[in-house]
């Protein structure tokens, strides 16, 4: 079931350096939200704090309140394993697990949460492949390196991997930067229907696919070199790309600055 994510004065620092502050922003189920801005304002790192990614890093670490469907992800006793299994994440380089076939990069999560008979695993394969829109090509070549695909197809795998343990909320950090146009719109397409099941949360520096795959988008930005990246403007796609509240998300949106 996919879940709304409210965040409340998220703020995030590395070690001393802040590098998002106070960020509030509500995201609907089944939707796609785009989070859009210049370089360095922050998308990644507030993506990282929705799935508790961020405080990996030494020194690294999150105020404020994040929410999924009401519950905090940051209580002191909550499972960070299970908030990660509820949230999964997508990344900017295709990283199938390079030496196992296309089935076994399908269910490594499935077989790390302790699902073992065959059967299973193969029809939760099978399952995630056709969500990812992958399964024909791959279906009789199941046993083979997931490193021998295309680059596409190595992205749409890690999707796969990713809705196989079926988490309620998505995360894509700039999905397609590393893929040729074809295989963009094959993942765009990809998202338009993955919404129907998940809330999906992409970080974008293509304008165009922010509008073109989005319900909603947030406009981040920097005011100068060391301040903390901040939520400029949050509303629908359209409002967004048609007539923004905000000037600076006009000059952004236009290529006037960023
Ligand atoms: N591991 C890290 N250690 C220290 N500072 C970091 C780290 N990762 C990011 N930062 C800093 O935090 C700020 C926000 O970075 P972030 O990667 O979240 O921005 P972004 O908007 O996603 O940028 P881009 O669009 O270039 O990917 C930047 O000033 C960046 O240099």
């Amino acid at each position: 079931m996919a879940k709304r994510v409210e965040a409340t004065g998220v703020t995030a620092y590395y070690g001393s350096f802040k590098a998002i502050d106070d960020i509030n922003l509500n995201v609907e189920p089944k939707s796609v939200t785009a989070l859009i801005g210049p370089s360095g304002c922050g998308k990644s790192t507030f993506l990282r704090t929705i799935n508790r990614m961020h405080e990996v890093l030494p020194g690294a670490r999150v105020e404020g309140r994040l929410t999924v469907d009401d519950e905090d992800i940051y209580a002191k006793d909550v499972d960070v394993t299970a908030v990660r299994r509820m949230i999964g994440m997508v990344f900017q380089r295709p990283n199938p697990f390079p030496t196992m076939s296309i089935f076994d990069n399908v269910v490594a999560g499935l077989r790390l949460n302790g699902v073992r008979r065959k059967s299973v695993l193969q029809e939760a394969a099978e399952k995630a492949l056709v969500s990812a829109n992958l399964w024909d090509e791959v279906k009789d070549r199941l046993g083979k390196p997931g490193a021998g695909l295309s680059g596409g197809q190595q992205q749409r795998l890690c999707i796969a991997r990713t809705i196989a343990v079926e988490p309620q909320v998505v995360l894509m950090d700039e999905p397609c930067s590393a893929l040729d146009p074809i295989s963009t719109l094959a993942i765009e397409d990809l998202m338009f229907k993955l919404k129907d099941s998940y809330t999906i949360i992409i970080v974008t520096h293509n304008m165009q696919q922010a509008a073109r795959v989005s319900d909603r988008t947030a406009f981040f930005t920097i005011d100068r070199t060391g301040d903390p990246g901040r939520l400029v403007e949050y509303d629908t796609t359209q409002k967004m790309f048609s007539s923004p509240s905000e000037k600076k998300t006009e000059d952004y949106i236009t290529g006037r600055f960023g």
